[in-house]
């Protein structure tokens, strides 16, 4: 699962900011109410909404519930990830203004969040069940999506009041006064029954609630400053300048790490096209100091997908030496190309691979210094972002990524020099994906040992007793969203002995010209 993607809701496919027409003069001018014209001023440029530069505060029209109607049927199918669908149904729709598709995409990703609980209420209650979803997601997106003036849910229904029919005042109250204990488990804490009981198991029941009432809240929007053209802290300064209804301040773990607090679009900013930065969970820029690259060297990343981490692991790297982004999704390669022309880096080779065993990889055998395999997973670590993965997910689609992190960590593994590092990592909390696949590897592959993550990223936290996410009990990282207030993320560091490896490999992986990154770009072609 791809886990670097715009923060839901705000970026959602936003364009250039159209003017919210009230609802009377669009509807007047026609036929379909959910299609107005666009304003624009003398020199041709669309007209920006007098009093709202951002998305803060921002403002419920009906169109906004008929719009949420319309995509609902297809978002509650899951037979596509969510955000396609938000995307797809946007670019259909090119009418939309950046503040009309946070809210839309907000209260859409509010309803997944939190289904079961929206469901059950409204089975009863005015007017359509699509109707009455969309007003709870409004309401959501409004009181606890940042997106609103209120943070209280009495009165973000002051502030839908305009938009809502006779009764649904009075339904959308009696919806806040109810008391969460009084719902079952299920409904209240917004899971599928196995995952419910997966939690229950681990992270064991004591923790279980916290961690499912996190994962019901919106992500935190981070960026990871471009140490390639800025520094966080011109970044910070930069981004506090603009004068936005939001607050850049530091991420607390992540040393390039800037939390903005609010909702803006933030793609169509000079800085982001510049390269100033990328849109990336502070876990997932932390991931990166597990590999902890070093300039010159050879590195993969195995699962580069898009490149969220490849492109932090480039700049550790300050653009030197080669890093191979070998993934199976040509889509997903291809999105890291605008990526990577932004970012500055020249070090980065994006390659496409038919699968683990590709030929073009046994050519890199015993060749490289750090392999991250960032592994396909159930992502249940990113639900605040994905929340339709858990509606998605089952047991049975877990067991079919088990063999495939096996045999993806299995084939990554051949690619290291002795000595040479090897992370697995996932954004799963789920330990079948996580510590036994890690502990597999290990017992098949006398040639590994484990570098315990605490030992590894010891100087990074210095001020800790031990680093952020290591445990005294195993060697393994593990970030939680109820504890960290990060995606949940897994690594597990190994390192490949010097020893073993010369008796064990077979004689073509161990190539004498293993040093000589020419004949490797080479290879690759
Ligand atoms: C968790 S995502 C990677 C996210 C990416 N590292 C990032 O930071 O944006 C897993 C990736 O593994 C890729 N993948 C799936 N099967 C693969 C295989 N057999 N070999 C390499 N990559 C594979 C998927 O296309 C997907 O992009």
């Amino acid at each position: 699962m791809s886990k670097e993607r715009s923060p839901r809701g705000a970026n959602a496919g936003s364009k250039t900011t159209t003017r919210l027409a009230p609802h009377k003069s669009y509807a007047a001018k026609t036929k379909d109410p959910l299609r107005r014209p666009e304003r624009r001023n003398a020199s041709g440029n669309l007209i920006a909404p007098v009093g709202q530069k951002n998305f803060s505060n921002a403002k419920a029209l009906p169109q906004h519930a008929l719009h949420l109607e319309r995509l609902l049927p297809e978002l509650l199918s899951f037979e596509q990830p969510a955000d396609r669908v938000v995307s797809r149904y946007f670019r259909a729709e090119p009418q939309l203004g950046n503040r009309d598709r946070a809210l839309i995409a907000e209260s859409a990703f509010a309803i997944l969040r939190r289904k079961n609980e929206f469901s059950q209420f409204a089975s009863s209650g005015e007017g359509s069940q699509p109707r009455r979803l969309a007003l709870l997601g409004l309401l959501s997106a409004l009181s606890e999506g940042g997106l609103g003036s209120a943070n209280r849910m009495e009165s973000a229904i002051a502030d839908l009041a305009h938009v809502l029919k006779p009764g649904e005042y009075e339904w959308l109250q009696r919806f806040a006064t109810i008391d969460p204990a009084t719902l079952s488990p299920l409904v209240r804490n917004n899971l599928p029954e196995w995952l419910w009981d997966a939690f229950g198991t681990y992270p064991g029941e004591d923790s279980r609630e916290a961690l499912a009432k996190c994962l019901m809240r919106p992500a935190l929007l981070d960026l990871r400053a471009n140490t390639m053209k800025t520094t966080r802290e011109q970044l910070l300064a930069e981004m506090n300048a603009l004068g936005g209804r939001y607050q850049a301040i530091p991420t607390p773990y992540s040393p390039d790490g800037v939390r903005i607090m609010g909702k803006p679009a933030l793609q169509n900013t000079v800085g982001f096209k510049a390269g100033m930065f990328e849109v990336q969970d502070e876990g997932s820029q932390l991931l990166s100091y597990l590999l902890a690259p070093k300039r010159g060297e050879m590195v993969v990343d195995f699962c580069a997908g898009a490149g969220g981490k490849t492109l932090a692991i480039g700049a550790l790297m300050r653009s030197t030496g080669r890093l191979y982004a070998l993934d199976t999704s040509e889509r997903r390669l291809a999105n890291l190309k605008p990526r990577q022309a932004r970012s500055g880096l020249s070090n980065v080779h994006p390659v496409w691979i038919d699968s683990e065993n590709d030929a073009k990889i046994k050519r890199l055998a015993g060749k490289i210094d750090r392999v991250l395999v960032d592994a396909p997973c159930s992502g249940m670590g990113t639900l605040r972002r994905n929340p339709d993965l858990k509606w998605r997910q089952t047991p049975t689609g877990i067991l079919e990524l088990n063999e495939k992190q096996t045999n993806i960590l299995a084939s990554a593994s051949r690619l290291l020099k002795p000595g040479g590092r090897l992370v697995y990592a996932t954004c799963s909390l789920m330990p079948q994906e996580n510590q036994a696949i890690a502990e597999d590897f290990l017992a098949k592959h006398p040639d590994f040992e484990v570098i315990p993550a605490a030992q590894a990223l010891k100087s990074l936290f210095p001020k800790d007793v031990l680093p952020l996410g290591c445990s005294p009990d195993n060697p393994w990282w593990q970030l939680w969203p109820h504890i960290h207030d990060t995606d949940g993320f897994f690594g597990a560091i190994f390192q490949r002995k010097a020893a073993v490896i010369e008796k064990k490999l077979p004689a073509e992986e161990c190539a004498p010209d293993a040093e000589k990154p020419k004949k490797t770009k080479k290879a690759l072609k």
